[in-house]
């Protein structure tokens, strides 16, 4: 069966923060529950393996995982936490004389490219504006508001009628933007903190108030938060719906499509 393995949830600056000494970076630093690397998952399959999101903490996961190679990735948008590993992955491609592929609308790369102009070399870089295909899933892009940062993309993934998505960077989504959001069996969505006192213009990720005001419209069947930031304690026991989970690291989702 297919499976979504979780191999960071943390928001942009992970947990814990390097300048920070509150109880929750603390409890993390000491190898506790709230460590969080930065957002990734991976997804499973029979047909291989394809990654949704490389930050910097990419070269931690493939450790933690064990695994060593690496194929494909897809990339929700161009943003420090959710790219920094593909010049990473980069060098273990010239090392081993392999080649990958990065799937991600156009206008991703064009940010992609100015970064890291030398990655064409080794990382084949095909545009999915127009949807692809995965291991039997069909997979299709959608912008999304990003707040303050701008836009970002996320994913809708069908197969055998399971659909899900992952949506791990997102804020007040316009009621075009939440339509794919609607009958899925399952959610990914970013939520930085449970309630976000920041100034809304500075703000980019729902939290967790929010977040349950957009699931009780979309409805869907199971939830997991990721992108979560030190403002979240893993153990603190938040008032959630029984069908949404805090998710962490290297946890294992079966995807059931029934084959
Ligand atoms: O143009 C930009 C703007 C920001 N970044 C980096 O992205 C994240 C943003 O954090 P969120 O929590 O997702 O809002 C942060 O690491 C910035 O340094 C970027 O890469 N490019």
């Amino acid at each position: 069966m297919d499976q979504l393995i979780f191999l960071g949830t943390g928001d942009s600056m992970g947990v814990p923060r390097v300048y920070c000494t509150c109880p929750v970076c603390q409890e993390a630093r000491s190898g506790g529950r709230n460590r969080r690397l930065r957002s990734s998952a991976l997804l499973r399959t029979a047909e291989g393996e394809l990654l949704l999101d490389c930050g910097p903490d990419w070269v931690e996961q493939m450790e933690g995982l064990g695994q060593r190679t690496l194929t494909r990735v897809l990339v929700t948008h161009p943003h420090h936490d959710h790219i920094a590993g593909l010049p990473e992955w980069f060098d273990a491609c010239r090392w081993t004389r392999s080649r990958g592929t990065v799937f991600a609308p156009g206008i991703v790369f064009e940010t992609i490219r100015r970064q890291y102009p030398w990655l064409e070399k080794k990382l084949a870089f095909v545009p999915n504006d127009g949807g692809m295909e995965f291991g039997g899933w069909q997979i299709t892009p959608w912008e999304v508001c990003h707040g303050k940062n701008g836009y970002s993309f996320a994913y809708r993934f069908v197969k055998n009628g399971y659909a899900w998505a992952y949506c791990p960077d997102a804020i007040h989504l316009t009621e075009k933007q939440k339509k794919p959001l609607h009958g899925l069996n399952m959610l990914v969505l970013g939520t930085n903190f449970y309630k976000e006192e920041a100034r809304v213009e500075s703000r980019s990720v729902y939290d967790m108030k929010e977040a349950l005001e957009l699931l009780a419209e979309a409805k869907p069947q199971r939830v997991y938060f990721t992108h979560m930031s030190h403002g979240v304690d893993i153990d603190a026991g938040y008032p959630l719906p029984e069908h949404v989970t805090l998710a962490s690291r290297e946890l294992t989702v079966s995807l059931r499509t029934g084959e």
